[in-house]
Formats: C-alpha cells, sequence, structure tokens
C-alpha cells in the first residue's frame, strides 16, 4: 500500500528500487527523424526504456520533448527511424491495434485534463468505461477505491475536481492514469505549477507507483529537483537527438557545458 499523501516524502523512499527488474525494453527509439518543412526537430534520436525505469528526457523549451512524446503516442509520424512499444513498431499498426497499445499507456498531461463537471468518481470511471471494460463493472467501486488510496486521496471520491487544489488535481489524474494499470506512463512536467513541497510530494508519489505497478515511465520535465528524485536515467534532448544519457548524478558532474547548464 502506498503511503498516504500529503505525508513528508522520505528521500530514501523515493531513491531508485535497488534490485530493480529492468531486463525487459518496453519501448525502442530508434533513430527517429522528425522534421516540419526545414524544421528538422528530431535527427536521428534514439533511446531505450526498460520495465521499471523512470526516464525523464531534458531539454530546452523547443527542442522537440512534446514532438517526441507525440511520436510515441502515434500522434505524429516519424519521418525516419523506428519507435517500439511494448514489442510492437508503430509503423505496422492499424488504428484500431494502436487504440489497444494506447490502453497499456498512461498519460498525465500538464493541464491533469480532468472533466470539471464530473466528480472524481466519475473521471475515474471514464478511462475504464472509454476502454470497454464491461466486465470489470463489478469490480469498479473497488478499481476506484485502490486508485484513490494509491494517491492518498480516497476520502476525495464524491468530490469535484473544483473542489481540490492543484496538488489534489495532479493526483487524481494520476490515479485515472493508474485505474488501467498502464505498463508505460508518460509524464508530461509533472510538476509545473505546483509549490516545491506538493512538487516534492508528487515526485515521490511518481516514485511510488513505480515501485508498487513495476511501471516504466517517460517524463519530461523542467524541474530539476523531480528530475532527480523521479529519474533512474536522464536523457538530453539537444540538436534533435539524444545528445546525453546518464544517471542525475553523472550528468549532473558532466563537464559539458550543455549539460553542465541544466543543472547550475
Ligand atoms: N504540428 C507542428 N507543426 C509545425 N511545427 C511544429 C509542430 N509541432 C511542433 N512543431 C515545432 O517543433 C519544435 C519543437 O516543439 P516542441 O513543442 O516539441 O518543443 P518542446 O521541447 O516540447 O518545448 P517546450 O519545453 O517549450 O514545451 C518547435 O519549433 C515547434 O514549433
Amino acid at each position: 500500500m502506498l503511503p498516504a499523501a500529503p505525508a513528508p516524502i522520505n528521500p530514501a523512499a523515493a531513491a531508485a528500487p535497488a534490485a530493480a527488474d529492468r531486463t525487459g525494453v518496453v519501448l525502442t527509439l530508434e533513430a527517429v527523424g522528425k522534421s516540419f518543412g526545414d524544421n528538422h526537430v528530431l535527427r536521428d534520436f534514439t533511446l531505450d526504456l526498460h520495465r521499471n525505469e523512470n526516464v525523464v528526457v531534458l531539454g530546452k523549451s523547443g527542442s522537440g520533448k512534446s514532438v517526441l512524446v507525440k511520436c510515441i503516442i502515434g500522434l505524429l509520424r516519424p519521418d525516419a527511424g523506428r519507435i517500439t512499444v511494448l514489442g510492437q513498431d508503430l509503423a505496422t499498426l492499424s488504428h484500431a491495434t494502436l487504440d489497444e497499445l494506447r490502453a497499456h499507456l498512461g498519460f498525465l498531461f500538464q493541464s491533469n485534463a480532468l472533466y470539471d463537471s464530473m466528480t472524481v468518481r466519475e473521471n475515474l470511471l471514464f478511462p475504464l468505461r472509454r476502454q470497454w471494460l464491461a466486465h470489470r463493472r463489478a469490480e469498479e467501486a473497488e478499481l476506484v477505491r485502490q486508485a484513490l488510496e494509491d494517491v492518498g486521496l480516497a476520502d476525495t471520491v464524491d468530490k469535484m475536481p473544483a473542489e481540490l487544489s492543484g496538488g489534489q488535481r495532479k493526483r487524481i489524474a494520476l490515479a485515472r492514469t493508474l485505474i488501467l494499470r498502464p505498463e508505460i506512463i508518460l509524464y508530461d512536467e509533472p510538476t509545473t505549477g505546483l509549490d516545491p513541497v506538493t512538487a516534492r510530494e508528487i515526485s515521490g508519489l511518481i516514485r511510488s507507483v513505480q515501485q508498487k505497478y513495476n511501471t516504466a515511465a517517460f517524463i519530461i520535465s523542467h524541474d530539476m529537483d523531480c528530475v532527480r528524485l523521479v529519474a533512474d536515467r536522464v536523457a538530453l534532448l539537444a540538436d534533435g537527438r539524444c545528445y546525453a544519457q546518464g544517471t542525475y548524478e553523472e550528468l549532473a558532474h558532466d563537464p559539458d557545458q550543455r549539460i553542465h547548464e541544466f543543472f547550475v
């Protein structure tokens, strides 16, 4: 069971799992290229993500992080290279198969994308019903309870999003993602707009989710405190490629100026 929020994050609990099983590759980006006219946003971008691994992609504004995420979820088609998600080459998939594959991916958007006119319970039920998991109807209440407990907000089930704080809305958005038990979660700037304490709690929660569900996460973040807390590996996107990758500590001590400037 995950620690109830908003318990202070224990740095030890937020550390990388010591004996994590990282044998399986769940996402492969091989020499991915994407241009818009003369704007060559991605050129030869290569990166792997393993099961139970959190990879954070760093990059300057406009470097192509969102384009990369859109390519991974099949909203944009790369001009070059190959993207394999859970063993499936995206370029070969029909719309229907791509939709099925997306059911194994969770997204946490910067905006949270909660439905304001729905209660927390209805927000959580929405993805279940959209995925036509009708056979699970009997379990729905339990799934909602478990997902809310995972994010430490079991008592908010009948509230409206407008009644919640920014940090609570982020947690509910994560609960809504977790309810489908995704194998990979994509986080887009998960701590943007939150105060430092709440941001740290969300970072701890990202770690807790990883440890409880063995999920892999592909995380876009500018918040270096979040990066330090959640990343097993950091990849730097520059000039359209994976300019450098390593642990937070490795990159933080790299003398290369282009890497160093993110860590000062
Ligand atoms: N649909 C599109 N059509 C044309 N150009 C696009 C499109 N989507 C993105 N771009 C361009 O691709 C480049 C990278 O954009 P992207 O949004 O991926 O940057 P980012 O790294 O996510 O930036 P930020 O950190 O500011 O969100 C930008 O020059 C942008 O104008």
